[in-house]
């Protein structure tokens, strides 16, 4: 019978917080929420190890669970067990399986795509993909994949019956974003996530194990909606209805900006009808994701003391499902800003990235542009195949802007012809842009109906309509200021861009948009 690997537990002793060891595994075996249990034990002799294995071989018999040991084949053997689970430095899987009973099934810690492959060829029955975080269960000898290295592995996997769990750092508050991420780009997911010390360290591990199951059966009910908007018709009139929405309600648009613009990203906020909040300090993020519609998080002046902030603000956006706007500027110019980006990305999930060309190549290490500071030098051959690549890569909207603008949600692809060249002539006009979407995603988020589904990072909402709006209203207002009579370069521009932003009526948008739907 095919082994469901939905919430694969790995025990460890080491770990319980007083309770007894077959008490603890009783908690959790009885429920079914556990689908896997591995025996782990580090430090036991082959006596003790094999006393814990006849122990535990009995309970998961009891209640029906399968049981898997880690590392030592003979032992296996020993107790009858369903499996073993050897890692890179263990017997090799062809030895293994002389020695173990057909049928049994054998699985193997893979780090990179390049040992998901030999694990493929040589017949492993599933892989352990990770460390997926950095753990304190164990001392990792190879750096953790993070979330977004594991849609490569599971790619390797596509057209055979090699299951995958990712282990390593998982918990019930970072599954969704886990399982959010961990998808290859031909949508294979993991079938499982492996555990140790979110259930076993628990004073209630039943609860912990329960928790972490309902998020992953949640997860398998969510995908991007078809159902959305899909002539450029309906788009626009999505967008613009979105723009009467923000006016309405007054959205708290909490903004982790650079110190360059956070003054002109705060007034064009307020020019939307929203209401910004610029707060970096990490200590409040919790409390503000509370009251925030969106979060915008941009690089452009960061420093470590922010990293933090943003970290832990996407960290909160996400459970309390509010959308997050990435605006990673001037990504290609550091390795610290790349680093600190893939830090960001592996701790939380964007709703909306905003980048030029120079930033999103940076993101997907792409030679075709790249970025000279902040700015961008070359463009793509076919930015709308590259946005819907991105968006399906990274599980998001994805706006590249430049001078037509591409939005693509991994479905639909939109380009946008408005905008003036003042725009790309002072500083802040994509940081004001991330700003604008942020309002309009914060408006999307609030219109749609909460599913209350744990593995969700959003309420949800059409955020591709709402990249679209922000675009819209930036660029037209930009249009409109630059005929201005008052408006005579510059400095003069950007007063005006916020006036007109601020008088924008949809009506008007809707009467300048140059949307158009490419596929
Ligand atoms: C499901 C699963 N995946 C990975 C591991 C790690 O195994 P290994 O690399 O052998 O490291 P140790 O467990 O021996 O520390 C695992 N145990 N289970
Ligand atoms: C055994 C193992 N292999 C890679 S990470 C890990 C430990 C995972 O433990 P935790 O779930 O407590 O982070």
């Amino acid at each position: 019978m095919d082994v469901d690997y939905s919430l694969y537990l790995v025990t460890d002793r080491s770990l319980l917080p007083g309770k007894p060891y077959l008490e603890s595994l009783e908690d959790t075996a009885a429920l079914p929420s556990v689908t896997v249990v591995q025996l782990r034990e580090k430090h036991a002799d082959t006596a003790e190890f094999l006393r814990i294995a006849q122990e535990t071989k009995a309970l998961t018999d009891k209640y029906n669970v399968p049981l898997i040991i880690n590392d030592r084949v003979d032992i296996a053997c020993a107790v009858k067990a369903r499996g073993v689970h050897l890692g890179q430095s263990d017997l090799p899987i062809a030895v293994a399986r002389t020695l173990l009973p057909a049928g049994t099934i054998i699985g193997i810690s893979c780090n990179s795509v390049e040992e998901v492959r030999r694990a493929r060829d040589a017949g492993a029955d599933y892989v352990g993909l990770g460390a997926v975080w950095d753990t304190q269960t164990k001392t990792l000898t190879n750096p953790p994949v993070g979330v977004r290295g594991l849609g490569a592995m599971l790619h390797e996997l596509d057209g055979t019956n090699v299951r995958a769990v990712a282990i390593g750092g998982i918990k019930s508050s970072n599954l969704a974003r886990l399982l959010r991420g961990a998808v290859s780009e031909t949508n294979h997911r993991l079938d499982g996530v492996a555990v140790v010390s979110d259930i076993v360290a628990s004073l209630d591990p039943g609860s912990a194990a329960r928790r972490l199951r309902t998020i992953f059966d949640a997860s398998k009910k969510i995908d991007i909606p078809t159902s959305f908007a899909s002539s450029q018709e309906e788009i626009l009139d999505g967008a613009l209805a979105l723009s009467d929405a923000i006016r309405k309600s007054r959205p708290i648009v909490h903004q982790i900006t650079n110190v360059v613009v956070a003054n002109q990203s705060a007034n064009m906020t307020l020019a939307l009808g929203a209401s910004p909040i610029m707060a970096t300090a990490p200590e409040e993020m919790s409390d503000l994701s509370k009251i925030s519609g969106a979060l915008l998080v941009n690089i452009g002046t960061l420093v470590n003391s922010t990293l933090d902030g943003m970290l832990k603000g996407g960290f909160f956006a996400n459970s309390f499902k509010k959308p997050v706007v990435l605006d990673p500027v001037g990504l290609g110019a550091s390795s610290f800003r790349k680093g600190s980006l893939h830090k960001l990305l592996d701790t939380w999930q964007p709703t909306v990235i905003k980048g030029n060309a120079g930033e999103l190549a940076a993101l997907v290490n792409s030679q075709e542009a790249t970025g000279r500071g902040v700015d961008s030098v070359g463009g793509f051959m076919n930015p709308a195949e590259v946005v819907r690549a991105m968006a399906n890569k990274e599980r998001c909207v994805i706006v590249l802007s430049g001078k037509t603008d591409y939005v693509s949600d991994g479905h639909r692809v939109v380009a946008i012809d408005n905008g003036h060249p003042l725009l790309g002539a002072i500083t802040g006009s994509g940081c004001m842009l991330g700003s604008c979407i942020a309002a309009f995603c914060a408006a999307a988020n609030a219109s749609a109906i909460d599913e209350q589904n744990p593995s969700q990072l959003t309420r949800g909402g059409d955020f591709l309509a709402a990249a679209v709006g922000g675009i819209l209203t930036l660029t037209v207002a930009s249009e409109l200021a630059a005929k201005r009579d008052d408006v005579h370069g510059m400095g003069t521009f950007l007063p005006a861009l916020i006036d007109e932003v601020s008088n924008l009526r949809p009506e008007v948008i809707r009467q300048f948009a140059k949307v158009t739907r490419l596929e």
